[in-house]
């Protein structure tokens, strides 16, 4: 019999109970309850004190950094909460909207105490939740009755945490014919990823050979740049850009990646924007909020190619690391063609810190 969730099924699950505010068990060689901190209520914080026990909120070293709290184990840092702990407090230390306005009170202590493989797994299933990357995390005597008592999502955290790492295979559902502005023979192909989390699109313009390169372009979601036409970055142009010049040549593949914010969610964009108008930069902003530079899985790009039965490209990019990517994962890049356009007085910063920081080519 074969109707019960496999691993990857109940991480999907448990993404979607944190999303949701509801607590999940997580159990290893020891059990733990965790919650996310940013969908975490009053009620459900002043029941997790009533448990007593340990509870700490683990943090990336990144956010820790910004909150000065020292990090024992490398990449987090597990805060210890202060007895009389309150919903504000967690949500401080997770969230940077208001580290300016009002700086932490007092040093923060940050636990070394036995492993941290749980909070490590809690830590990516709350990325991969697109919350903020903070969780609470309380040791368990008995996690599996727990979670019975409480019908709480169960996760293996060792089947997890490499799933989780892991770059999901994306599977075409459908395509459709669609001619648009820039071509009147275009396709678009939907590919479903087997974990649950967002579909991913492919337009195809023309009839490309498969056995030649193909003019390629791998575009990540930017809803504010293009749909809303934000002049913020100059996502919108490259995405016409592109497309402009496949339709030109008759020929082109445009992968459309669902990975807003550069894999962090549009509202997490959203708070590194806000941390911008304080006057932090692109980068700067994401390790304030606790993220990588770009948490973007760029593996997904060559698989998708691959299963359309393309092996090599011409890629418009001005993105080293999506080079070595495709490069990486079997698609040769015969030539990178620029794909400068879309400099406004708004984007010039962004622009220049992508090349100073990011290693875009100029
Ligand atoms: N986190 C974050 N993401 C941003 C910001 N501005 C734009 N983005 C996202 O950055 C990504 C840009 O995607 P791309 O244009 O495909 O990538 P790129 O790395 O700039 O590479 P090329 O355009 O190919 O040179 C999109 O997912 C945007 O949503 C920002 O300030 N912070
Ligand atoms: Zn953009």
């Amino acid at each position: 019999m074969s109707f019960a969730p496999d691993v990857t099924e109940i991480i999907a699950r448990a993404r979607a109970d944190l999303r949701m505010g509801v607590p999940i068990v997580l159990t290893g060689p020891d059990g733990a309850l965790v919650m996310a901190a940013e969908t975490l209520e009053a009620q459900r914080l002043a029941d997790l004190r009533a448990l007593g026990g340990a509870p700490v909120l683990a943090i990336t070293a990144r956010r820790a950094e910004t909150l000065k709290a020292r990090a024992y184990d490398d990449d987090l840092a597990r805060v210890i909460l202060p007895p009389d702990v309150s919903l504000p407090w967690v949500l401080g230390v997770a969230d940077p909207a208001d580290d300016l306005k009002s700086p932490m009170k007092g040093p923060l202590r940050t636990s070394r105490e036995g492993p941290a493989d749980l909070h490590r797994v809690a830590l990516s299933l709350t990325k991969s939740a697109r919350l903020l990357p903070a969780a609470i995390v309380l040791p368990l005597t008995d996690p599996l009755g727990f979670a019975a008592a409480n019908a709480l999502t169960v996760v293996n955290a060792a089947l997890a945490g490499p799933l989780l790492a892991a770059s999901p295979q994306p599977h075409p559902v459908v395509s459709a014919r669609l001619p648009v502005e820039a071509h009147e023979a275009g396709r678009l192909h939907i590919f479903r990823p087997e974990d649950g989390g967002e579909e991913h699109y492919a337009f195809e313009i023309g009839s490309p050979a498969r056995d030649k390169p193909v003019l390629a372009r791998l575009h990540s979601a930017c809803f504010t740049g293009d749909v809303m036409g934000s002049l913020k970055c100059d996502c919108g142009p490259q995405l016409r850009g592109a497309l402009a010049q496949m339709g030109a040549e008759g020929a082109g593949v445009l992968l459309y990646l669902n990975q807003e914010g550069r894999g962090i969610g549009l509202a997490n964009k959203m708070r590194a924007y806000s941390l911008q108008d304080q006057g932090f930069d692109t980068v700067e902003a994401n390790h304030r909020l606790g993220f990588e530079d770009d948490e973007r899985d760029f593996k997904l790009g060559a698989r998708i190619l691959t299963s359309m039965g393309f092996s090599a490209v011409r890629l418009l990019t001005n993105n080293p690391r999506k080079i070595a990517m495709m490069e990486k994962n079997g698609i040769a890049v015969v030539e990178r063609v620029p794909l400068k356009v879309g400099e406004t007085h708004h984007n010039r910063g962004y622009l220049a810190t992508k090349a100073a920081k990011s290693g875009h080519l100029l």
